[in-house]
């Protein structure tokens, strides 16, 4: 299956359906995470970061006295059902995947998962391979060509596998943590960023 390719033209959300569409005939996917445009009304301490606008990084820096970028892998791995959907991707396709925690203060407040496929490494999406702890929002708000799709949302849920690898820097179970998630574009190459938000990011300053 080509790479999902998103057009100026087309919005975003009607390529995620379409893609979505495309797989649910194709394979009977028991379950498809449903990605919403608009955020539900929801806890509004949750929604104003959910909806940070520009650098999440630097929003985060600007709440706390102590940031830093917990490495937890760069390696080439399955990306998830939603994640494969939405790249118009195999579902067991391998993709270069870069996996971190956000740190305030010495306390995780985001998990972040950014995949890309391995041409878009090669090409684009180079820069990636040697960023390390250097937080990605470094490298794309600083690039005049990148452009970036519109958020989507998403309360993940204990079965969800972006969940179950938030919650190996918790000591707590939550019944859900709210996610969002976005394209990059570079040279018409995505590279999708999911953002997981743990409780602790209820705690920065103000
Ligand atoms: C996209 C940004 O970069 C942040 C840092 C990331 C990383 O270092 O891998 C990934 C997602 C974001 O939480 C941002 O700062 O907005």
């Amino acid at each position: 299956m080509s790479d999902i390719y998103v057009t100026n033209s087309e919005p975003v959300h009607h390529v995620f359906r379409k893609r979505a569409k495309i797989n649910r005939k194709e394979k009977s996917i028991s379950h498809i995470e449903t990605w919403h445009t608009i955020l539900p009304v929801i806890d509004r301490p949750y929604a104003h970061w959910l909806r940070t606008q520009g650098s999440l990084t630097l929003r985060i820096q600007e709440r706390c006295d102590k940031f830093t970028v917990h490495n937890v892998q760069n390696c080439m791995a399955s990306a998830t059902y939603d994640e494969a959907i939405l790249l118009g991707l195999p579902a067991r396709q391998k993709i270069y995947t870069r996996e971190v925690f956000l740190y305030a203060d010495d306390l995780p407040v985001v998990y972040a998962h950014s995949v890309v496929t391995a041409q878009h490494l090669r090409g684009p999406w180079h820069a990636l391979r040697h960023l390390g702890s250097r937080p990605l929002g470094e490298l794309l708000f600083a690039h005049p060509l990148v452009q970036r799709s519109a958020l989507h949302f998403h309360a993940t849920r204990p079965n969800h596998p972006l969940y179950q690898r938030a919650i190996s820097a918790l000591n707590i179970l939550p019944q859900k943590l709210w996610a969002r998630r976005s394209l990059f574009i570079l040279h018409r190459a995505p590279l999708l960023v999911t953002e997981i938000f743990l409780p602790d990011i209820l705690n920065l300053k103000k």
